[in-house]
C-alpha cells in the first residue's frame, strides 16, 4: 500500500526517434521500496504544468539525477560547449517544482543534478568540470558500463554537527558515491551546508528555516536502497515526511 504521491519530474529524451518524457527506474523504485509512496512521473512541459494544481495533490516532490546540466544562463553565464548537454525543459519544470515545493512546506528531496536546481533555483550558482579545479578530487562517474561499478560507493563525506541530515544518519564520516562534473559553486542564501568531501565540494544542503523536509544530495542515495544503511535512512526520512504531509488537511495554495 503506498502512502503519499511523489511527483518526480521528467527529462526529455529521445529513443527510437521519438521524444519521450522519462526518469530513471532506480528513483522510482527507491521511492516505492525506500518511502513506501508512490511516485509521479511529471512531464517536462516548458510552459504546461500548472504546478499549483498539480501539488494540491502531491504530497512531496523527488529531483533526479541526470547527464544533462542546468543551463548556465540560469545562474548568469555564458553557456559553452563544455556547459553542456542542456534539457531546458527538465531546468523550467523543476525549479519551477523546487520553489513552489518550498513556499508550500512539501517534503522535497534532491538529488545530484536535483541540489544543483534547488541551489540555482534559490539564487546560487554551479561550477563546471570541478575535476579541473585546484585541489578537487575526481568526482565523475567511472569509465564503466558496469553500474554497480558506475555507481559504487568511494568517497567519504563529513555530515555536520547538528543539521537535518545529521538528525537523519548521524554526524561525522559517511561513505558515498558519486557520478558528477559540476558542483556548487556559491550557495544560494537560504541554503545551509550539510555535508563537505575531503576536497571541499558541497555533498549535502537543506533549505534554512524550512518546516519540513527540504534536502539536496550531490551522490545518490537512491542507487543503493534496500543495501546501504545511509540510503535507507534517508529514504525513510522521507517517506515520513511525505506521509505526515498527506496527513495535512487540504490547503489551497495561497
Ligand atoms: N549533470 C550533472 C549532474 C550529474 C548527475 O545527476 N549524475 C547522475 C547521472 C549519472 C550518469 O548516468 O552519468 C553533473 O555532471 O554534475
Amino acid at each position: 500500500m503506498h502512502n503519499g504521491l511523489v511527483a518526480i519530474p521528467a527529462d526529455i529524451r529521445t529513443f527510437d526517434g521519438y521524444t519521450w518524457h522519462a526518469a530513471p527506474d532506480q528513483y522510482v523504485r527507491a521511492a516505492v521500496k525506500g518511502s513506501g509512496v508512490l511516485p509521479v512521473v511529471v512531464p517536462a512541459l516548458e510552459d504546461g504544468v500548472d504546478v499549483d494544481m498539480l501539488l494540491d495533490r502531491i504530497d512531496g516532490v523527488l529531483i533526479t539525477g541526470s547527464r544533462t546540466n542546468v543551463h548556465p544562463s540560469l545562474y548568469g553565464e555564458e553557456a559553452t560547449e563544455a556547459h553542456g548537454p542542456f534539457d531546458p525543459a527538465r531546468d523550467q519544470i523543476s525549479m519551477a517544482l523546487i520553489r513552489r515545493a518550498i513556499e508550500r512546506s512539501i517534503p522535497l528531496l534532491a538529488i545530484c543534478r536535483g541540489i544543483q536546481e534547488l541551489n540555482v533555483a534559490l539564487g546560487g550558482t554551479l561550477a563546471n568540470e570541478i575535476q579541473e579545479l585546484q585541489g578537487r578530487m575526481d568526482h565523475r562517474k567511472p569509465e564503466t558500463e558496469n553500474w554497480d561499478e558506475a555507481f559504487a560507493i568511494r568517497h567519504s563525506v563529513k555530515v555536520k554537527e547538528g543539521s537535518c541530515l545529521a538528525s537523519i544518519v548521524g554526524e561525522g564520516e559517511i561513505s558515498v558515491n558519486s557520478l558528477h562534473r559540476q558542483a556548487i559553486s556559491r550557495l544560494a542564501p537560504r541554503l545551509a551546508v550539510e555535508a563537505v568531501a575531503e576536497d571541499g565540494t558541497i555533498e549535502a544542503v537543506s533549505v534554512l528555516d524550512a518546516p519540513g523536509f527540504a534536502i539536496g544530495v550531490q551522490w545518490h542515495p537512491e542507487y543503493w536502497v534496500g543495501s546501504d544503511e545511509i540510503s535507507d535512512k534517508i529514504f525513510a526520512a522521507f517517506g515520513e515526511a511525505v506521509r505526515a504531509c498527506h496527513a495535512r488537511p487540504a490547503q489551497a495554495a495561497e
